[in-house]
């Protein structure tokens, strides 16, 4: 069902010029505007085409061309292309991303007066690049941007202003931004947040603060329809910025913000966690034993970065640590080739244009725990396995957890299910290490050692230990049972293709 107008979170009547536009009829688009004697501007099949005797390429540029040096064409593909228009003096102005290394864009302009002949047609092809820039991805985006000024190694605030910020001004996204000045300062602005004045939630920091809004947005009273009409972006400027890494496939802040721009609107599952009397929403995973301790009880060694974590873990894998706890679990796929399976069928169908789900009323909260909660019996159609010999209980709701570690390369963002590996500690050591190293190769699915499902809800219970690490979306929470339940679709983000990661698959 599509949105009825006035819950379209897209609509706002005084803003028209964020929507796409109805296609032209064809015939009345003129592919070349003519913009001088010896330039035009061409809209070729996925590249705006500059043709231009006087053409130089900016100095800076990337591919290998010399700065300077004189150039009849340039092309710049439409997904780089971030605003375009119609100025008062008649120029035609475009503003475009421009590649100056493998790894960053900046913002380029180039502007021209159309010939006279071809004034009346600018503005239709004007709205023919925007369409083919902006496909179904909303136009001038309404950000409450929110920078954790010391985000990763303290530079949050520096790699927004000169990497993040120039690409969604010359996108003319209208940016609201607030720095973050304590922890859980996120939460409170996600839980006042007015979401008819936003599309869009951008956390410029880690994956921590994407956590807190939300969180943030699961405290409002109409939590419901709040976490679907925002959507949540990440933009790296953290130590973990896995969310960037899945939905804009990149850990450059330049590029995710080129992907945000241009990102399509994305359901996205997220998962209730109950321990105790306490519920909160996690969105990436959930460690417990092996990963968790590797993560979270190796802050002493962050002078190592990345290898922190790989250190910790083979640490533990020599030791052959085991954290022995009872696992229930409701199952929605337990074999890899249905995991697979369920994998390519996703992956098979078309880029999803258009979010159609409907918005919840305004009543509408948290939904309800199909499941109860950690607190209640386990209910009867799960199966209850215990793990004596655990070495590590790792769910995740998206593929890479770093650059280097795509661990749940089956993850979908809106399938119901969290991916579900679980691991023995006490397996030989040459066989974890290779299981270990088989990450960064995209191999470690396969690894017949890996016990990989599709679930829906699982518990946790841990036996025999008095104190131990919990990670909750890269967070420590005390150490103790705890409950996961899925709510398919709840959340938003915003992705490439509108409906799978950034990550290769199965
Ligand atoms: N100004 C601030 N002062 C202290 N803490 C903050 C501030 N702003 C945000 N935080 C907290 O910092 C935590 C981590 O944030 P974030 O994920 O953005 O960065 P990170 O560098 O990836 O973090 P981590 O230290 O977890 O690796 C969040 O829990 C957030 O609440």
């Amino acid at each position: 069902m599509a949105f009825a107008m006035e819950d379209d979170p897209f609509k706002d009547p005084s803003l028209d010029a964020r929507m796409p536009s109805p296609p032209h009829p064809a015939a009345s688009v003129p592919a070349t505007l003519a913009v001088g004697r010896n330039a035009a501007l061409t809209l070729g099949t996925d590249s705006l085409v500059i043709t231009d005797e006087d053409l130089v390429e900016p100095k800076g540029a990337c591919c290998g061309l010399l700065s300077g040096q004189n150039k009849t064409t340039r092309s710049v593909p439409f997904y780089n292309v971030l605003w375009a228009e119609h100025s008062a003096n008649g120029e035609v102005t475009i503003h475009y991303a421009q590649a100056v290394s493998t790894t960053a864009v900046r913002p380029a302009i180039i502007s021209y007066q159309p010939e006279k002949s071809e004034t009346r047609h600018a503005d239709i092809w004007i709205e023919q690049l925007l369409d083919r820039a902006y496909g179904a991805s909303q136009r001038r985006k309404r950000m409450k941007v929110l920078v954790n000024p010391f985000g990763g190694q303290g530079n949050g605030s520096k790699i927004y202003n000169n990497h993040i910020a120039p690409i969604f001004a010359a996108a003319q996204c209208e940016l609201d931004v607030e720095y973050t000045n304590h922890n859980g300062h996120a939460v409170e602005i996600a839980r006042d947040l007015d979401i008819d004045t936003y599309d869009v939630v951008a956390c410029c920091s880690g994956d921590g603060v994407p956590h807190e809004v939300w969180n943030g947005l699961s405290q409002k009273d109409d939590a419901a329809r709040a976490l679907m009409k925002i959507a949540v972006a990440q933009l790296p400027c953290g130590s973990g910025n896995a969310m960037s890494l899945n939905f804009n496939g990149t850990d450059s802040p330049s590029l995710a913000a080129l992907a945000t721009v241009k990102g399509l609107r994305t359901p996205l599952d997220l998962t209730s966690i109950t321990q105790g009397d306490k519920r909160t929403l996690s969105f990436l995973s959930q460690s417990v034993g092996m990963v968790a301790e590797s993560d979270l009880a190796t802050e002493h060694l962050r002078w190592m970065g990345s290898a922190r974590f790989t250190w910790g873990a083979l640490v533990r894998l020599i030791r052959k640590s085991v954290y022995p706890a009872d696992i229930a679990i409701k199952f929605e796929v337990d074999t890899k080739d249905g995991v697979r399976q369920k994998y390519r069928t996703e992956a098979a169908k078309p880029p999803r244009k258009h979010d159609d789900r409907p918005l919840p009323s305004h009543d509408k909260a948290l939904p309800e725990l199909r499941y109860g909660t950690v607190n209640d019996p386990v209910p009867s159609d799960w199966e209850i396995i215990p793990h004596d010999k655990l070495g590590s209980l790792y769910a995740g709701n998206m593929a890479y957890m770093s650059p280097d570690a795509n661990f749940f390369p089956a993850s979908l963002p809106n399938d119901g299910c969290l991916d579900l590996i679980r691991l023995d500690g006490d397996i030989n050591r040459q066989t974890a290490i290779t299981a270990m190293l088989s990450i960064e190769h995209n191999k470690f699915f396969d690894i017949p050692h890996v016990n990989y499902t599709k679930v829906s809800a699982y518990r946790i219970i841990p036996k025999n230990q008095v104190t131990g690490y919990i990670s909750i979306d890269g967070e420590k929470i005390p150490f103790g049972p705890f409950q996961a339940e899925v709510h398919a679709g709840l959340g938003t983000a915003l992705s490439k293709s509108g409906h799978m990661y950034e990550a290769k698959g199965v």
